[in-house]
């Protein structure tokens, strides 16, 4: 099996012309696979800067992250590639941003290029040139804002349009209402029982707490239960 190095980077580019397809493996920084970044893009530096070391990989796919501004899109990547979280003033991307990250799936180290688009209207027609290429799209809503989930129906329109046929897509509700949440299906059943159960079990604690007890984390114990499940169960 051939092992392909890749460079870990962040590029990025505004240009309206450029297409993902100009520059096949120009072996700069960042451009790993097949169709790769614009080179003849302006570069945007928005976030901190990653290292250009080497990294080996095996295969490699494009995913990319679509959805309204604000959703969060460059905080999620940002947070699989850094594990952190971008708190502070929320800065909109530019054009097209991309972080490369491999992972080891069944002893193959998988390559994601993974490209940050900017959710602003008027940077559509950058990110359009983009789709065909892409392998995965990852389409975010924000569940605090009303607004982004309605615009999922005109994102799907768009992806449709733009995307490969087998493209594979996911929907990612991202942020949090700082209280317990969990989907549920009164159809298949699931997560019903334990978000019943997760309640009981806060009104327990809660009644019978003796002062040196520690108290329940109904959030904790709702985590805990959907990964030992993995994530999501009936
Ligand atoms: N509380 C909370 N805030 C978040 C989360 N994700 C992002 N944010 C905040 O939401 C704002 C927008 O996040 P970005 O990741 O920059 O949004 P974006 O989708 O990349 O926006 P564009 O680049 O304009 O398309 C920032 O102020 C973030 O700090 C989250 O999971 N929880
Ligand atoms: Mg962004």
């Amino acid at each position: 099996m051939s092992r392909k190095k890749t460079m870990k980077g962040k590029g990025s580019s505004k240009s309206s012309t450029s297409s993902p397809n100009n520059n096949k493996d120009t072996g700069k920084s960042g451009r790993g696979i097949g169709a790769s970044a614009p080179s003849n893009g302006v570069v945007y530096p928005s976030r901190p800067s990653l290292s250009n070391s080497g990294e080996f990989y095996d295969i490699a796919f494009k995913v990319m992250l679509v959805g309204d501004s604000g959703v969060g899109k460059t905080c999620l990547l940002v947070r699989f590639k850094d594990g952190a979280f971008l708190a502070g003033s929320f800065i909109s991307t530019v054009g097209i941003d991309f972080r490369n990250k491999v992972l080891n799936i069944d002893a193959l180290k998988v390559k994601l290029q993974i490209w940050d688009t900017a959710g602003q209207e008027r940077f559509r027609s950058v990110t359009h040139a983009y789709y065909r290429d892409a392998h995965a799209l990852l389409l975010l809503y924000d569940v605090t804002n009303k607004a982004s989930f309605d615009n999922i129906k005109a994102w799907l329109t768009e992806i449709h349009e733009y995307a490969k046929q087998d493209v594979v897509l996911m929907l990612l509700g991202n942020k949090e209402f700082a209280v317990p949440f969990m989907e549920t299906s009164a159809k298949s059943g699931l997560n019903v029982e334990l978000a019943f159960t997760a309640v009981a079990r806060e009104l327990k604690h809660r009644s019978q707490k003796e002062s040196d007890e520690p108290t329940f984390q109904l959030e904790d114990y709702v985590n805990k239960e959907m990964k030992s499940a993995g994530c999501c169960r009936t």
